[in-house]
């Protein structure tokens, strides 16, 4: 975790990647997108703590259609940038069985995290899956899985804001930075 100087500096020096009002437009894009695509599957949305609460939080009072709602917890950086193994801390219940599932998640990066987030859904008995993130990372290396509803599309830098964090900081900001 940093501290408050560390953390006030991080901000200081980032790029801002896009602006708050480039965020809300990509988010009433994929409302639009996921509504089309599912709004008569009355589907299982299952947001990805922690990092997917403000995505979440924000994009389901777009969705004006029936859906249930629950989360899974799983993380593999911790405050790293880099990732590791994926930890498991809340995993999908059994009520995903026979369910159109869609998974909402802050971001793509190398895609280990939905792709696990994935098979287990779809081991655990779910009729389809969806993913959506609001961020996609724009990496060289072939990612498992493709999501299904993007948001923007960001370089291959660390980002954080609108739920991504920087050394356990700053998933509070509206808009989206990358670290220097
Ligand atoms: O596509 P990947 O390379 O697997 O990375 C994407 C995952 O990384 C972040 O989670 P993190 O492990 O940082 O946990 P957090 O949500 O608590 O920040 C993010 O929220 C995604 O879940
Ligand atoms: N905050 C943050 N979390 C991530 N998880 C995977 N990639 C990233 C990233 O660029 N930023």
């Amino acid at each position: 975790m940093a501290n408050v100087a560390e953390a006030r500096g991080i901000l200081n020096s980032s790029d801002i990647l896009f602006t708050a009002e480039e965020v809300n437009a990509a988010v009433d894009r994929m409302a639009a997108d996921i509504t089309r695509e599912l709004g008569e599957s009355y589907p299982l949305v299952l947001s990805v703590m922690g990092g997917a609460v403000v995505f979440t939080g924000q994009l389901l009072p777009r969705l004006i259609f029936p859906l249930d709602f629950d989360y899974v917890h799983v993380s593999r950086y911790g405050d790293k940038t880099q990732g590791g193994e994926l930890v498991w801390k809340t995993a999908p219940k059994e009520d995903v069985r026979d369910r159109v599932v869609l998974v909402l998640d802050d971001i793509l990066d190398e895609g280990h995290t939905m792709a696990a987030i994935r098979d287990k859904v779809l081991a655990m008995g779910a009729k389809a899956f969806y993913s959506g993130v609001f961020a996609n990372k724009l990496i060289s290396k072939d990612k498992p899985i493709k999501a299904d509803f993007v948001g923007i599309d960001v370089p291959d830098r660390y980002v954080f804001g609108y739920g991504m964090d920087v050394r356990g900081a700053w998933r509070n900001l509206p808009a989206i930075h990358a670290l220097k």
